[in-house]
């Protein structure tokens, strides 16, 4: 029995009911890629647009003083939702996790890298931080390192991880949940060897925030990134957490009008965190509903939603693995995993299946999930990838199973 009402819960996300191809029921298990957004985020939109639109942080008038106290109390909401106790001061909005790497990187990277100093990620890095590091390394002359991942099931080599963080260590950046091997790395562990050596730890939330309880104080990252469009809220909008020394250290790096106190021809001052990294006009409806998504969330609670999502994914990793021809990658059947299910079929390329897949109406991810490295480590092409969140049933993998069955059919 699930610990949320689904049937319930699905009546706030209108989409669902959608039918696609020739009328066949909407399956959607891409929540990896982006999850669907409820009502009460979608709502968010109209009545900011008719109610109060107007530019933030300077504006006498009302409007703009009921547009900033939404915009910037949206941060304290999200400062809350991953257990920054510093509120705003410590959540700066960004468009997304790749933008939240991308900031660290140039705003402390290319102000603290240089040569002999090392960058320790994980050989499952999704691009946003496996790229944004390995060209940051190379513009300042540091070096990249990677901890090994264990093929067999997705797991991190922690034996590696204390070989390679050691006193030339800078900045260990790693990815909290795998997107495609549903791995749930240890990153507190990583951290403590992080800061052993006085190096910093950057953590990849976009795959963790959205279905568990996360507490970056607990977990003491130095920086921790996620998305709004993988939490039922609006694309366009992200999370980047810094502890706030840290924060008030780093020089910014995106310079322009919100972010300056003063300005004269020859230099200029920053504005307080966490304005000092928002240079220009914000997304200030995207930031309102971003607090408005992790209401939602709260209301239902992570707890529930991440029970609810072992259970139909502890159900896939079942029912997949009775598929002949079939191989799964990632935890064991009795390993945590998080809601997603990465395989291929025998003779069956990525492409082809999800195409099959999608007739069945099931949409779900094929390719390589921007961890290219990851596939080449693995020794596949592409992979495709099934990944739940708080809306999907058991009852609809019934259609993923018929669909991998009839592709059996058709090309296998
Ligand atoms: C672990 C991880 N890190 C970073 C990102 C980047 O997030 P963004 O900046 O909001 O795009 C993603 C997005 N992952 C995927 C996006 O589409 N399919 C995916 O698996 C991700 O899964």
């Amino acid at each position: 029995q699930s610990p949320l009402d689904v049937e319930r819960v699905r009546e706030d996300f209108p989409i669902l009911d959608r039918e696609v191809g020739d009328g066949v029921p909407l399956v959607y298990f891409d929540n990896a890629a982006t999850t669907q957004t409820p009502n009460e985020v979608i709502d968010t939109f109209g009545d900011y647009y008719r109610g109060y639109n107007a530019n933030v942080h300077r504006g006498i008038h009302q409007l703009s003083q009921e547009a900033s106290i939404a915009y910037e109390e949206a941060h304290d909401r999200l400062a809350e939702f991953v257990g920054a106790s510093g509120e705003r001061e410590e959540m700066i909005f960004t468009k997304n996790t790749t933008e939240a790497a991308n900031l660290v990187a140039y705003a402390w990277g290319l102000n603290e890298l240089g040569e002999g100093d090392e960058i320790v990620l994980t050989e499952m890095e999704h691009h946003s931080t496996l790229v944004t590091w390995q060209q940051m390394a190379k513009r300042t002359g540091a070096e990249v390192k990677y901890i090994r991942v264990d093929p067999e099931d997705g797991s991190l080599d922690m034996e590696h991880a204390k070989e390679l963080i050691g006193p030339d260590t800078a900045m260990v950046s790693v990815v909290h949940v795998s997107n495609v091997l549903g791995t749930v790395n240890p990153l507190s562990e990583l951290a403590d060897m992080a800061h052993e050596h006085d190096a910093l730890i950057f953590g990849d939330g976009a795959q963790a925030v959205p279905n568990r309880p996360v507490d970056v104080e607990d977990l003491d990252v130095d920086f921790y990134a996620f998305s709004g469009h993988k939490m039922a809220g609006p694309t366009g909008v992200g999370g980047l957490y810094g502890k706030k020394a840290i924060l008030e250290e780093m020089e910014p790096f995106m310079y322009g009008g919100e972010m300056i106190r003063r300005v004269t021809y020859e230099d200029s001052s920053w504005n307080d965190l966490p304005w000092k990294y928002e240079a220009g006009t914000p997304l200030i409806a995207e930031g309102i509903a971003f607090a408005v998504a992790a209401d939602y969330l709260d209301d239902l609670g992570l707890k529930n939603i991440r029970a609810h999502e072992e259970r139909v994914t502890a159900e896939a990793y079942d029912r997949l693995s009775r598929i002949d021809g079939l191989e799964i990658y990632g935890p064991r059947e009795d390993e945590e995993r998080a809601g997603l299910v990465s395989f291929n079929l025998d003779g069956v390329h990525a492409h082809d299946l999800s195409s099959i897949l999608n007739d069945h109406g099931v949409a779900i991810r094929a390719g390589d999930h921007c961890t290219q490295p990851l596939h080449q480590k693995m020794d596949i092409a592409a992979s495709v990838r099934a990944s739940f969140y708080l809306y999907n049933t058991v009852e609809e993998l019934d259609a993923l199973v018929e669909g991998i069955e009839s592709a059996k059919d058709i090309f296998a």
